[in-house]
């Protein structure tokens, strides 16, 4: 990247830049990345608050919306052209049988193999990759991950289609590092794993809360208050891409190829507890101090609704929460624990978890069809 303290001259491409991560870190590279001239977003659907960006927020930066997809290999090249960093955020989440196992691998395998190609086709030398903490786990066998490091050895061994898309195409962009782009130089990349990402404009929360609404003010619990699910504020995950962004040309040699797990401050709590530090002041409460139902019903839950998903296919799209792949997710206890990011970029989360629960909180409270 060239010098340029004082004249911004960086051109930043974030695809999947109007998702739910995706516009926390536009609006983070915004605020602090000063040496940004322009912000390319690329995404399938772009967001009305892009346009409101685009005249009122963005300041001296020229910020480019670009409709297009990942899965078309000219769409991204022709995007990418004359960038310098790409952060490719762009994946479809769905571990609840929304899309195809198909079209799951050709988002975010064949995607990310666009989006390398088209590095080394347009010469753009700087890939940050949203990668996933279910690269690892939690696995099929429920194996417990208790505050893992980036060496931590695991069973990692994946069926479900969104672990293996992230997983294949993870390995993708760690094997396309030190690639020779137009220009000879080298493609430096690096993947960053998220775990389970919360605060503002998240679906799942969103989703509970309304549910909670529905059942008069209650959820109930149904998964035992032991189980620790690793989370992380969305405003870190946003930083944490930014600075790796700042950091990879001058740290190439060490960070380069390298994976990350994404954390912060948050704490160690099972999957409805943590919910429950947003919803609990929105006015939910959870029921029970163990499981409702005990685990074996819930797995014949899960099961039956996996039969009615495939049974109702030809007619009408069923994909409720509860699945063999959510329930064996939610009751396996995944956390991590690393300062690698620390050691090797100077990361540090930039909101504490006192700050992103009163954000998340707010966010809650303020959703439309709110108790408040
Ligand atoms: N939500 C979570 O807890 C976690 C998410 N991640 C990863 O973070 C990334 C972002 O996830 P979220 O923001 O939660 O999801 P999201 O669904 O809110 O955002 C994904 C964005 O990608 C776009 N997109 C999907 N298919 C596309 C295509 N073919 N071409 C161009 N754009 C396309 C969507 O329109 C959307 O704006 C994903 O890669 C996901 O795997 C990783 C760990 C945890
Ligand atoms: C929806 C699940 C909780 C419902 C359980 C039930 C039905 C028993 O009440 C969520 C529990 C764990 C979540 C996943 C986890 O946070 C890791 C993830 C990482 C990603 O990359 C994408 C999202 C997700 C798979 C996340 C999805 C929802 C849960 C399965």
């Amino acid at each position: 990247m060239a010098d340029s303290a004082q004249v911004p001259t960086l051109v930043y491409l974030v695809t999947g830049g109007c998702g739910f991560l995706g516009e926390h870190i536009v609006r983070m590279l915004l605020e602090r990345e000063p040496r940004l001239r322009e912000l390319r977003v690329f995404d399938l659907h772009l967001s009305s608050w892009l346009e409101e960006l685009k005249t009122e927020g963005a300041g001296p930066v020229q910020v480019t919306a670009i409709q297009g997809d990942v899965t078309q290999a000219h769409e991204v090249a022709a995007a990418m052209a004359g960038s310098h960093v790409v952060i490719h955020t762009a994946g479809l989440v769905d571990v609840f049988g929304k899309a195809s196992p198909k079209t799951i691998h050709k988002v975010n395998v064949q995607g990310t193999r666009n989006v390398i190609d088209a590095c080394v086709q347009t010469g753009t030398r700087f890939l940050v990759y949203t990668s996933s903490m279910e690269v690892v786990g939690p696995n099929t066998k429920g194996h417990p991950f208790y505050r893992g490091n980036e060496d931590t050895p695991y069973e990692a061994v994946h069926r479900h289609p969104y672990p293996c898309s992230k997983a294949l195409a993870e390995q993708l962009v760690l094997e396309a590092n030190g690639r020779k782009v137009n220009g000879g130089l080298p493609l430096v990349t690096c993947a960053l794993r998220p775990t389970g990402i919360y605060g503002e404009g998240h679906q799942v929360m969103r989703d509970f809360y309304h549910q909670g609404l529905r059942f008069g003010g209650r959820l109930f619990r149904a998964v035992p208050a032991s189980v620790e699910h690793g989370r992380v504020y969305v405003g870190n995950v946003a930083w944490m891409h930014v600075l790796v962004a700042q950091e990879l040309e001058q740290r190439a040699a060490l960070m380069g190829g390298q994976v990350y797990f994404c954390y912060d401050k948050s704490p160690y709590k099972s999957y409805e507890d943590f919910n429950m530090e947003f919803l609990n002041p929105c006015g939910i409460r959870l029921i029970g101090t163990h499981p409702l139902l005990p685990y074996w019903l819930l797995a014949l839950l899960a099961a039956l609704n996996a039969l009615l998903q495939w049974l109702l296919r030809p007619l009408v799209l069923y994909t409720p929460l509860l699945n063999p792949y959510t329930l064996a997710v939610a009751n396996t206890t995944f956390t991590v624990s690393t300062n690698k990011a620390q050691r090797h970029f100077g990361y540090k989360p930039l909101f504490s978890w006192e700050e992103s629960r009163a954000r998340t909180i707010h966010w809650v409270q303020t959703m439309e069809g709110s108790a408040r």
